[in-house]
């Protein structure tokens, strides 16, 4: 061989397909291209969650279970299996999923991508490692580990998320269930919103309105439940009711304190703060790491965040400024809005009853009773001039 020849071979090696590795070239194409779709094959998943077994089962909420699996590449995933009743076609399910895997955030829960095999429709997400904020926050002996400094960065965390969610990702989207259970924390503590973009995956139909996605017991807006307006301001009253459940410790949809004048989490936080006397909501878990100027200027940001008037409630962008500016700014806030509670799909005929109080609700899912005009009010949601896009996909306009 001359050594002109030979300098050309070296020169294209690189670029040059091996015939007989020609086929494996064309599979690893194959591949990278399925993972630019976001597409998990049915396989992949079976391999990861060991055929769905109970044992790697995370839990189960309202749109069906979820698995913790491992991907051959190691990544730890968390497979939501969604249960039948979405009515949503194959290929609307794998545009709008295509779509939602775009939405990318630090505080938003990453969703890899999605698959549909036959009936089965399952979504695809990281596995965020360090439990929901409910399990710490109300249910576990380790509250503790939930000192000020952690509690205050969640609030930022979860208010950033927020803000990307209605600004700033390609498609507007209301999360219409901002609640406790919905914030997961990873080993950092990084707060990340999950379930984002429900309604998109759960479209409303003609003859059936999905109320499964319009929200839970004692974060919804008021003007949400009894009119069906829907806006980034329904989620801006949820994330008040959060961070005043973050200050408290109390869950907001079983509140009680005995002796206190107060009908429910955020007339007892008005109450206080209009008294001057704000700090004593405080959680006492808090009180050897609490700084007390900051926990005041929250109180009032979640009393500003669940104003009865949606108008009045800051936008999240005003909230991401308002946590980051000095202490002291901010306004009055107004008496708070009754918060309502979920309401779901019945088989019973209308006026059947009719109840949307907070008292002793919890926030799991069984109060299956609750039901009449706001059944109507959430289709009137999806019709609603100041709700444009039943999916939450855009804000309410002005
Ligand atoms: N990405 C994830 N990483 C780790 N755990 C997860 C992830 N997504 C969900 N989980 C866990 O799986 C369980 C079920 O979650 P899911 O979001 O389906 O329901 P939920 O939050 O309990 O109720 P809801 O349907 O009302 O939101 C929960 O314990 C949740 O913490």
């Amino acid at each position: 061989m001359s050594k002109s020849k030979n300098f050309f071979d070296k020169l294209i090696k690189p670029f040059k397909i091996n015939s007989s590795k020609e086929g494996q070239n064309e599979e690893d194409l194959e591949k990278i291209a399925q993972q630019e779709q976001k597409q998990f094959s049915f396989e992949t998943l079976v391999a990861a969650t060991k055929d769905f077994n109970p044992h790697h089962k995370l839990g189960e909420g309202g749109f069906g279970p979820v698995y913790k699996g491992k991907l051959d590449d190691g990544r730890e995933i968390a497979v939501k299996k969604l249960s039948h009743s979405s009515n949503q076609g194959k290929k609307e399910f794998q545009n709008e999923a295509k779509l939602l895997a775009r939405v990318q955030h630090r505080n938003v829960v990453n969703l890899l991508g999605y698959c549909a095999h036959g009936a089965e429709k399952l979504l695809v997400y990281e596995y965020v490692s360090n439990e929901s904020l409910d399990k710490l926050l109300f249910k576990s002996n380790r509250k503790e580990e939930l000192d000020w400094k952690r509690r205050y960065e969640i609030i930022g965390g979860v208010a950033r998320g927020l803000l990307y969610l209605h600004e700033d990702s390609h498609n507007c989207i209301i999360h219409r269930d901002i609640k406790a259970s919905n914030i997961l924390l990873d080993e950092k503590w990084v707060p990340k919103i999950a379930d984002f973009g429900m309604a998109r995956l759960f479209p409303e139909d003609q003859t059936h309105v999905n109320t499964r996605v319009a929200g839970t017991n004692g974060y919804m807006a008021p003007e949400y439940v009894m009119h069906g307006h829907l806006s980034v301001k329904a989620d801006v009253f949820s994330f008040g009711v959060l961070i005043l459940e973050l200050i408290s410790g109390q869950r907001n949809s079983s509140f009680s304190l005995h002796n206190l004048d107060a009908q429910n989490l955020l007339d007892w936080a008005y109450k206080l703060y209009k008294r001057g006397k704000s700090l004593e909501i405080m959680d006492p878990a808090l009180a050897p790491s609490a700084v007390p100027e900051q926990v005041a200027m929250c109180v009032q940001l979640g009393l500003l965040c669940t104003q009865s008037d949606p108008q009045l409630r800051p936008t999240m962008s005003r909230v991401v400024v308002l946590m980051s500016k000095k202490l002291g700014n901010l306004e009055e806030p107004t008496r708070p809005g009754i918060p309502g509670s979920r309401y779901r799909r019945s088989r019973r005929p209308p006026g059947f009853s009719s109840s949307h109080g907070t008292s002793g609700d919890s926030d799991s899912r069984t109060s299956e009773s609750t039901f009449t005009n706001t059944a109507s009010a959430s289709a009137s949601a999806s019709t609603s001039a100041l709700a444009p896009d039943p999916h939450g996909k855009r804000p309410m306009q002005g």
